[in-house]
């Protein structure tokens, strides 16, 4: 018997269908009698699986169906055709069994309650997960030592600060202890500090209990620290999936070589300089020159010291999703 992956995804597609409208009075009284439907394709045609304990880095732009898939495998949103199993559940049936095995947290959208302190919150979750107390206490007091909760607790979530309100929502979502997250933008709008604590709490939260986490981030950091494999989407179709490293050497014709030289000399006969300080010079040349481009440098100036290096992950997604033709 082959092994099933903790989250199957199959010809996924979701369209959403709104009412066109007009600006201005006139359009809205006609749309009164007749109203024309227009369809949005959120997801289109996704295929893809994750295996148990694996961390995966969902990426695409703004509007590529990133959302639209995780509340349709959260079971939020019924598909408009295809299929999903996670952990073998039909998520938009949304049985008990699978609810208390997920968890969705989505980092612009708060659910824990405004005027109650967090620890109320907390209780709250208990009770609609019924989690057994010892259970519940183990968690806090696991969630509450590895993100700092203790002086939080019993603050109202609406005086905490958008980076603890954020620790926060993660630990109320974690505490019936989640096989399966789904992050979307977990650090958004978090300084660097805050962004780092909370991707050091994912890793951590990943390695002790084995949970299987699908991430949405912008911050290509996140990306790096915390995920191997990428699945990169645009206008909700699968553009590549595989790991990070083969996305730079697949998609970036480009290598950067960052030259130390004796003395000042000018480089542009080389390569396109992207920097240049008193004694460094970054070249950006195309991967099949950099073995002749490197071996000319060597030859005719006095360099102290020479090193190849790939693009910045962020330039290379960039790149992706401003000139498709590459794919
Ligand atoms: N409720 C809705 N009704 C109509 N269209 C929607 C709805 N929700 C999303 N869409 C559209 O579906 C597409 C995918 O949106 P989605 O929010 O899934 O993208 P995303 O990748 O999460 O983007 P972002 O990075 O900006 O959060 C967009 O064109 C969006 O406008």
């Amino acid at each position: 018997m082959t092994a099933v992956a903790t989250v199957n995804v199959t010809h996924l597609r979701k369209v959403y269908r709104v009412y066109e409208r007009e600006a201005g009075l006139g359009a809205a009284l006609r749309a009164l009698f007749q109203r024309q439907m227009q369809e949005i394709v959120g997801v289109d045609d996704l295929t893809f699986a994750i295996e148990a304990g694996e961390i995966i880095g969902f990426l695409g732009p703004n509007g590529a169906g990133k959302t639209t898939t995780l509340k349709m495998l959260a079971g939020l949103l019924y598909p408009s055709a295809g299929e999903v199993r996670v952990l073998g559940y039909v998520p938009w049936r949304r049985e008990r069994a699978f609810l208390r095995q997920i968890a969705l947290v989505m980092g612009q959208r708060q659910q824990l309650i405004w005027d109650i302190p967090v620890i109320d919150s907390f209780e709250l979750n208990r009770a609609i997960y019924r989690i057994p107390p010892a259970q519940y206490r183990h968690m806090l007091d696991e969630l509450a030592d590895l993100l700092d909760l203790a002086p939080l607790l019993h603050k109202p979530v609406r005086n905490l600060s958008l980076g603890e309100r954020m620790k926060c929502e993660i630990a109320g979502s974690l505490l019936h202890r989640p096989q399966v997250l789904f992050l979307d933008e977990p650090t958004i709008g978090l300084d660097i500090v805050m962004q780092r604590r909370i991707r050091d709490f994912i890793r951590e939260y990943n390695q002790r209990t084995g949970a299987t986490v699908l991430l949405t981030s912008h911050y290509m950091a996140d990306v790096e620290a915390l995920c191997r494999r990428v699945i990169l989407i645009h206008h909700g179709t699968m553009l590549f999936d595989g790991d990070l490293t083969r996305l730079v050497e697949r998609f970036s014709p480009y290598k950067t070589i960052i030259v130390r030289l004796e003395e000042p000399a000018d480089l542009r006969p080389y390569g396109e300089v992207l920097s240049q300080s008193e004694d460094h010079v970054s070249l950006r040349v195309p991967k099949s020159a950099i073995a002749r481009v490197t071996a000319r440098l060597l030859t005719d100036l006095p360099v102290l010291d020479l090193s190849v290096e790939d693009p910045p992950i962020e330039t290379v997604i960039e790149q992706i999703f401003t000139q498709e033709e590459v794919v």
